[in-house]
């Protein structure tokens, strides 16, 4: 049966600054760090191992993938780096901090940039040195892919053809798929993966670093989800209690 882990990155430093964080490639925290590790430990105590690996082209999500495999003794598995596994972008929101911006705007509608489905946040100036298109990073990619802001429905359009493609094609192939990415990313996969209707995921918190892990049938339905190491509500026990 194919077998998935979604790990959310650990706490990151502007998690703890509580600024907009979304493309801009901040670290993880020492809690971070410690987080990263632990989730090596908690899935190598039930022997569960992940032998195909795929993360975003983000500091912290790709730091807590290397100290997850670290702590299992699998640095050696294959890595596929990609921008679609990316958090979703912030706009012009980035570097700026959430309860200022809620004292300046007001709580709604920073609730609304936050978690609306379609309402992106205002986008950054193409000049802004902080754009995509001026980072090396991202030279591969089709320029006019690239966004200067997004809602959360432009990040489930970006990522479901790279879930549909490289992913589900390891997952058919029998690899046990470890994804290290962010709340967003993961979220348009929670959808795509329990049905989590638009209305509903905005209720879904990744924790940090905390292993969601999914068995799943040949055709890639979850048979069963559960976290390992932690008691978080999962998407499909949020969406049966919506
Ligand atoms: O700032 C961000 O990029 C994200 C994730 O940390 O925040 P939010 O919880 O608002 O989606």
């Amino acid at each position: 049966m194919p077998r998935l882990i979604l790990l959310r990155h650990g706490e990151s430093v502007w998690n703890k600054k509580n600024l907009f964080t979304g493309w801009t490639d901040v670290d993880l925290t020492e809690d971070g760090r410690k987080q990263g590790w632990a989730a090596g430990e908690a899935l190598a105590a039930e022997d569960i191992r992940p032998t195909v690996c795929f993360t975003s082209v983000l500091t912290r999500a790709i730091r807590t993938l290397w100290l997850t495999l670290d702590a299992m003794n699998r640095m050696w598995l294959p890595v596929t780096r990609d921008w679609r596994l990316n958090e979703r972008h912030y706009g012009a929101l980035q570097g700026l901090n959430k309860d200022e911006k809620a004292k300046e705007v007001g709580e709604e509608q920073v609730h609304i940039w936050r978690r609306s489905y379609d309402v992106p946040p205002p986008e950054l100036h193409p000049d802004d040195e902080r754009a995509p298109h001026h980072e090396e990073r991202y030279k591969a990619v089709p320029q006019n892919s690239l966004p200067l802001t997004e809602c959360l429905k432009d990040t489930v359009d970006r990522c479901m053809p790279f879930w549909h493609g490289p992913i589900a094609s390891a997952l058919k192939g029998g690899e046990t798929v470890l994804i290290s990415a962010h709340g967003n990313s993961l979220r348009g996969i929670a959808m795509e993966l329990d049905s989590v209707p638009p209305d509903v995921i905005p209720h879904v918190e990744f924790p940090y670093a905390v292993p969601l892990v999914y068995e799943l049938d040949e055709d890639l339905k979850p048979v069963e989800s559960r976290y390992v190491g932690g008691s978080h509500k999962t998407p499909a026990q949020v969406k049966a209690e919506a």
